[in-house]
């Protein structure tokens, strides 16, 4: 790509610098605290690139346009032929949420194209609702050439995403790396996702190199972490980086670090085709981009590819690598990794750790794989229901750029028209449903979360419900059904103690998963005054006593208020609800009994007596 000009807008209409002469537009004013700046490239809007700064002088500075102006600039010079296996290396960051993940990505990024530490917005979160939650959701890839000992690197950064319901994407992230750099806050220690993301990556056999970040903070203790670091992974701590991916401080140290201390990937170029697909997103003008990783053999633009999953055929329509926008390149060869374009039309076609092959010559799939497996169900109904169709064309519209979101049309006689969503986990929901706020102006109604149960019927047969709705019937029970089963999250039967330091301890526990989609982190967080932190995984299913409760106003259920419980907190929880929904109903000219019952046995009951006008 030839760059003639880039352009800073503020607020859509000042073009404040210009790529051939970086000129300063002065006597901006501005009443607004927050400005939007939007980047074009010859001419055109790179609308990822839009940045909310909350101070002119960011503005001013121009740091962004410098730092894009540089990495576009080299974009000329790329020749991935020129670059041997020997000289790439395939990383990424792995830490518990927040520790500086995506701050450490930038500042990498700034040395790799730069060499400077300019700025640290973060430009690998691309997604609105990830900045202003501070939360990186999808996997983002970036290459950066780096000249180490007079040789030139190309370091692929693979930054993955920090939170619990995301574990599948960071262990697919983490097959396109041969090393990880695993970094723990010096004020916080080893959290719940250091140490199951360290599990993830030792599994994978991966090098992994200790980093301890935010040393600046004055509650940092790094010889404390260092020791927590050494004797809960048994690394080698005695040259650790100890960082600050904020300041910058020291991080001009991981790049050599991850050159001499990550192996090179091995693929054979001459092999047949064999690429990873472990990132995904929907672009309005070219369909789903893809990221893949290319273990054996080459692929270029105009090669037919087959998904080994689906079977589908695709063709290559633009093929390059993320700099960190896409920088066509027309091929990429064993050991590279990048993006893909072919003619995918949605993103549920995109399958994360699906293996793709060229046409006719089909090769084993990579380990590992697995569809996605929405964990959490929830009703998604419209406030008003005049807005159905454009919700639905909003839900799509969410649902093109997120393949691990399940949609199914669901009718509720208290709430109408709707859908049954499922996600990966509760901060997957939460997200979708600000993102329907925010992007969309939807204004909606979420029913309580449940998670797929399993019915075992006497033929031997099995169906997983997500919706009370389902829940059989109670003369169903006897006849047809032998058990009632529920997801399991945590591995182990029993609970884990195991000493980090005097004053951090690892706890493990089996428990229903259907507890952890109600207030678990809120709880654990309030009793902990938020010290402790948590993670799960999945341990399949478990027989269990499993009933359906259903709320009634005047004896008539109100379908979308029903519940699937165990039947041990049918008391409490109905008891609950029912004086709940007593202080939130409006007090009517009639008497309104409000009940919670399981079958025809009524749990709890509130009556409101009639208002006196
Ligand atoms: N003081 C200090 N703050 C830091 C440093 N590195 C990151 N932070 C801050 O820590 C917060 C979290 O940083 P992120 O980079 O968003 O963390 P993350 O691990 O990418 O988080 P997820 O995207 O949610 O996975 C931000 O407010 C950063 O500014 C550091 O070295 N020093």
């Amino acid at each position: 790509m030839t760059i003639r000009a880039i352009k800073l807008f503020i607020d859509g209409t000042f073009p404040a610098f210009k790529y051939d002469k970086i000129t300063l537009q002065k006597n901006l004013n501005f009443s607004a605290r927050t400005f939007s700046c939007n980047f074009l490239v010859n001419q055109s809007c790179f609308s990822k690139h839009c940045y909310n700064f909350r101070s002119r002088e960011r503005c001013y500075k121009g740091l962004h346009i410098k730092r894009w102006q540089s990495t576009l600039n080299n974009d000329q010079d790329i020749d991935l032929t020129k670059i041997p296996a020997e000289h790439i290396r395939n990383f990424s960051i792995i830490a518990h949420v927040d520790h500086g993940k995506s701050t450490l990505a930038d500042s990498l990024q700034l040395t790799g194209t730069i060499n400077k530490h300019h700025s640290h917005n973060q430009v690998l979160d691309k997604l609105t609702v990830e900045r202003e939650r501070g939360i990186t959701i999808k996997a983002q890839t970036c290459s950066m050439f780096y000249k180490y000992n007079d040789k030139q690197y190309l370091l692929n950064l693979i930054d993955t995403p920090g939170h619990v319901d995301f574990n599948y994407e960071v262990s697919r992230s983490l097959a396109a790396c041969q090393g990880t750099i695993l970094l723990v806050d010096a004020a916080q220690g080893l959290q719940a996702q250091t140490v199951a993301n360290f599990w993830l990556a030792y599994n994978q056999e991966l090098s992994i190199i200790p980093v301890v970040n935010k040393i600046d903070l004055p509650a940092a203790d790094t010889e404390r972490v260092t020791k927590q670091i050494q004797s809960t992974f048994e690394l080698d701590t005695a040259n650790i980086a100890l960082i600050s991916a904020k300041t910058g401080l020291n991080v001009e140290k991981i790049l050599p670090n991850v050159i001499e201390k990550i192996p090179h990937p091995t693929g054979d170029v001459n092999e047949p085709l064999k690429a990873l697909l472990f990132d995904s997103w929907y672009d309005t003008y070219v369909g789903v981009v893809c990221l893949m990783a290319i273990v054996n053999g080459k692929l270029q633009k105009g090669d037919k590819i087959v998904s080994a999953y689906s079977g589908q055929k695709y063709e290559i329509a633009d093929i390059g690598i993320m700099h960190p926008e896409q920088v066509p390149t027309g091929y990429l060869h064993a050991g590279q990794v990048g993006y893909v374009i072919c003619n995918m039309k949605v993103a549920t076609e995109a399958h994360i750790g699906d293996t793709f092959y060229h046409f006719k010559s089909p090769v084993d799939p990579l380990p590992g794989f697995e569809p996605a497996k929405p964990m959490v169900f929830a009703g998604i109904f419209p406030i008003d229901t005049n807005e159905f169709t454009k919700l639905d064309e909003s839900i799509a519209k969410l649902t093109l750029n997120d393949a691990s979101v399940s949609v199914q049309k669901e009718t509720s006689i208290a709430l109408g028209q709707g859908w049954r969503i499922g996600f990966l986990g509760t901060l997957h929901m939460d997200v979708f449903q600000q993102r329907l706020e925010e992007e969309y102006d939807a204004n909606v109604i979420i029913t309580q979360p449940t998670v797929p149960y399993k019915i075992i019927y006497r033929d031997g047969t099995s169906k997983l419900i997500r919706n009370p709705s389902e829940f059989p019937e109670p003369n169903e029970m006897s006849h047809k059904i032998v058990e009632l089963h529920e997801p399991m999250s945590r591995r182990g039967e029993q609970s884990e103690y195991n000493y980090l330091d005097e004053t951090r301890v690892i706890m493990r526990y089996s428990m229903p998963l259907a507890e952890i989609v109600t207030d678990f982190h809120d709880a654990l967080k309030s009793r902990s005054s938020g010290y402790a932190s948590f993670d799960y995984e999945d341990m399949g299913y478990q027989q269990s006593d499993i009933v359906k409760m259903n709320v009634l106003i005047n004896k008539k259920p109100v379908d979308a208020l029903s519940a699937i419980l165990h039947r041990s907190q049918v008391s409490s929880v109905g008891k609950e609800w029912t004086k709940k929904l007593s202080e939130v109903i409006p007090k009517q000219l009639y008497e309104v009994v409000i009940q919670t019952a399981v079958g025809g046995k009524v749990v709890a009951r509130e009556t409101l007596v009639t208002q006196v006008i």
